[in-house]
């Protein structure tokens, strides 16, 4: 059967062994619903960065994972244990089961190559048995489910914009169905509106495909409208867990309200912010 969690996140910690230590997550434990969007929220250096590579083994040295278990359930009914793969079955962990877009990504694409032969690297790559046909059609339907467009499958990255070509990166993360994709502050460079037009549609996506989303950003109001969950961390602990409607509504944590009220934006006179669906309701 398969379970209702997609990761399972136990007393989960991360030491950069430097002089001194930096002790950057410290006993976090959380459980990722299979199609939900969980949102880290947190100031900079609170560690959502460590958390997300760290789970996914990501972290080099002097990083180092000192405690705690990291258990990814397979739709396929398999408990995976990450801290015990080795770097093979890490490798194709990634990508396949779970993959990553982070800031600054577009910037990742290779100049001289076409953005059609690039993501059909991801599927020689991973799916070698694939028959060239099919490849060229799946790249082609990926560029179209993200909005780019299939006729762009010859352009290189310099002939899209920044919102294009992060796209294109969002594709890339899709390209395998991955169960769950990590996004690190992925829209952060771009313009408000575009920013705003991809998020919706990752959220769409997700839909139709079923995957979990673990969405990285200091833009809290931006969590609260997509998220269904938010996770608040402070100082390398998760400090409060909940539903994106009750960390807007009754947070429990001074941290949280505080963070809150330093987004005037939330704050309005008559809470200007609502999030997508409660205008309706309240
Ligand atoms: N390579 C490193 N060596 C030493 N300390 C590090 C290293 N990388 C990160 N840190 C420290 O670990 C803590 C957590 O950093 P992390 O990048 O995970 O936070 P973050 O919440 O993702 O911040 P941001 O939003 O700025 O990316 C910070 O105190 C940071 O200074």
């Amino acid at each position: 059967m398969t379970s209702e969690n997609v990761l399972t996140v136990r007393d989960f910690s991360v030491v950069y062994d430097v002089d001194p230590p930096v002790e950057a997550v410290i006993d976090v434990s959380l459980d990722l619903v299979r199609g939900e969007i969980l949102g880290l929220a947190g100031e900079s250096g609170c560690g959502k960065t460590t958390l997300a590579y760290g789970v996914q083994r990501l972290l080099k040295p002097p990083a180092v994972i000192t405690s705690g278990s990291a258990v990814f359930h397979d739709e396929g009914g398999a408990d995976i244990d990450l801290l015990a793969l080795d770097e093979r079955s890490l490798q194709r962990f990634r990508w396949d089961k779970v993959s990553m877009v982070f800031q600054g990504a577009m910037n990742a694409l290779n100049p001289v190559l076409s953005i059609g032969s690039q993501l059909a690297d991801v599927f020689e790559a991973h799916r070698p048995q694939m028959p060239r046909e099919e490849r060229a059609e799946e790249c082609a339907q990926l560029l179209d489910i993200v909005g780019v467009g299939r006729a762009r499958l010859r352009s290189y990255p310099h002939e899209l914009s920044g919102g294009m070509r992060q796209r294109v990166m969002i594709a890339m993360a899709l390209a395998l169905r991955p169960q769950l994709m990590v996004m690190d502050e992925p829209t952060t460079a771009l313009d408000v509106l575009v920013q705003r037009e991809i998020l919706l549609q990752i959220s769409d996506l997700r839909e139709e495909f079923g995957f979990s989303v673990v969405f990285i950003t200091h833009d809290l109001p931006l969590l609260l409208e997509i998220s269904d969950r938010i996770a608040v961390m402070r100082e390398g602990r998760i400090v409060e867990l909940d539903t994106a409607s009750n960390i807007y509504h009754h947070a429990q944590h001074e941290y949280t309200r505080r963070l809150l009220s330093s987004f005037p934006s939330l704050t309005g006179d008559r809470g200007a912010f609502l999030r997508a669906g409660e205008a309706a309701a309240s």
